[in-house]
């Protein structure tokens, strides 16, 4: 059971329109009295019916059987109990916080059953907040789907490629692409390389969507265009299979009787999606500071309140640095905003070791973080007269507006970095009032 890519339609959130048998797409109408070639058709919101026209999703799908064909839902024993959204009420400490990569499994473990629930916040009753998950997995999604009625994910890649099976088609992606699969949509991931590493952001809140660009103008950040949704491919299997959904803050897991990725065509504009995060147009300083980073916003979900976002997705690609008379690397801040960063490739230019692909930290609202020592010294002495190239680089930020409540699990991991703060302590005092 496996689906090849039938190709990508481009562009963010348009109204898609896909058909992997002709003639299965209704004209005209989404739901005529019979459906060609014998399909049910079914929509599936992913907005408030009577959400503005510009924020309204929905899809209708043109499928073998309809989603409600399943057994009865139970209580799914995950093996490692390490996927839920426990961000328990107990006090959390102010500290930086930093992990190494999440190792691999010695056991077979597919993608759901290796998520590792590292931090959150919010609540899916509540639709807003995120839970931020890990993954090392070493075996394909076989006979058995997934579906999280609780967030979208926005899934991202660190080591391995991912094929993705969705009811809406497939989506190919490899380290330094994201993938976003929207609420309620079931898929199956395999492991072309055979096993596979990377961070989940389970969205609770309003979905994903383009910043606004302000001054910038009409292009640059992430462009529209280079989002690509899959054309409908599906399959007709009928077996002993397993739907495993996650239904507030719970798994749980029902028998089915076929693949639920027998979607024959669909069209509308809530379907899942990628970006190659190098496509990504960085904007920054060409005189002199260092700019905040919302200018490295990739997508982010809104709340309630304009500008302050549930969660933004940000991203530190390679770039140009040239500003003048300024220290170029991030500054030490404290922030309002909580940050969870992540790194896909190479080295990030605020931290000169210990921060490696695989790895995450975790600087919570107010917490001091910046530059490690050793980058704080190499970027005062560096000659500003020629411009510096990062290269071979790709860290990302999952910031958000509330406080990131790390799991225990992720406080007792083996693989936290305990001496985290050491990084800083090498920092001297240079201060003399008489220079
Ligand atoms: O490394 C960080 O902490 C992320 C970050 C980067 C930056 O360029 C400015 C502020 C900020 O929080
Ligand atoms: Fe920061």
């Amino acid at each position: 059971m496996t689906i090849t890519s039938n190709g990508y339609q481009s562009g963010f959130g348009n109204e898609f329109a896909t058909e992997a048998v002709a003639g299965a797409l209704p004209v005209g109408r989404n739901s005529p009295q019979r459906v060609a070639h014998g399909l049910y058709a079914e929509q599936i919101s992913g907005t408030a019916f009577t959400a503005p026209r510009h924020a309204n999703r929905r899809s209708w799908l043109y499928r073998i059987r309809p989603a409600a064909m399943h057994g009865g839902f139970s209580p799914y024993p995950h093996p490692k109990a390490s996927f839920h959204n426990d961000f328990d009420d107990a006090p959390i400490s102010p500290d930086q916080l930093r992990w190494s990569p999440l190792p691999m499994p010695e056991s077979r473990v597919d993608f759901v059953d290796a998520l590792f629930t590292m931090a959150g916040n919010g609540s899916p009753a509540a639709q807003s907040g995120v839970a931020i998950h890990v993954y090392a997995a070493n075996r394909d999604m076989q006979g058995r789907w997934f579906y999280d009625a609780d967030g979208e994910l926005l899934i991202v890649p660190q080591q391995g490629r991912l094929h993705i099976e969705t009811e809406l088609g497939v989506l190919d992606v490899e380290p330094q692409e994201i993938a976003v699969i929207p609420r309620g949509i079931r898929f199956a991931v395999t492991l072309p390389d055979g096993e596979a590493r990377g961070y989940v952001c389970e969205n609770f809140g309003a979905m994903l969507r383009l910043p606004d660009l302000g001054p910038i103008g009409s292009n640059g950040l992430a462009n529209p265009r280079d989002f690509l949704a899959p054309n409908a491919a599906y399959e007709d299997v009928d077996g002993d299979f397993e739907l495993v959904a996650k239904f507030q803050g719970h798994l749980w897991r029902a028998d089915i009787g076929h693949s639920p990725i027998d979607v024959v065509a669909w069209h509308g504009n809530y379907a899942p999606y990628k970006y190659d995060l190098r496509l990504f147009n960085t904007i920054g300083s060409i005189s002199f500071d260092h700019p905040d980073p919302s200018i490295f916003l990739v997508l982010h979900s809104p709340s309630d309140t304009p500008g302050t976002s549930n969660m933004d997705f940000v991203i530190f690609p390679p770039r140009w640095l040239v500003a003048q008379d300024t220290f170029r690397p991030p500054w030490f801040h404290r922030n309002i905003a909580s940050e969870f960063m992540g790194l896909v490739h190479g080295a990030y230019d605020a931290k000169a070791e210990g921060f490696v692909p695989g790895g995450a930290s975790l600087h919570n609202s107010m917490t001091g973080h910046g530059p490690d020592a050793a980058t704080f010294e190499k970027a005062s002495a560096a000659d500003l007269s020629k411009p510096d190239v990062i290269r071979d680089t790709m860290a990302f930020m999952f910031e958000t507006r509330a406080v990131i409540r790390p799991t225990k699990q992720a406080i007792d991991a083996a693989h936290r970095q305990r001496d985290y703060q050491a990084c800083w302590a090498g920092l001297q005092k240079h201060f003399d009032a008489r220079r």
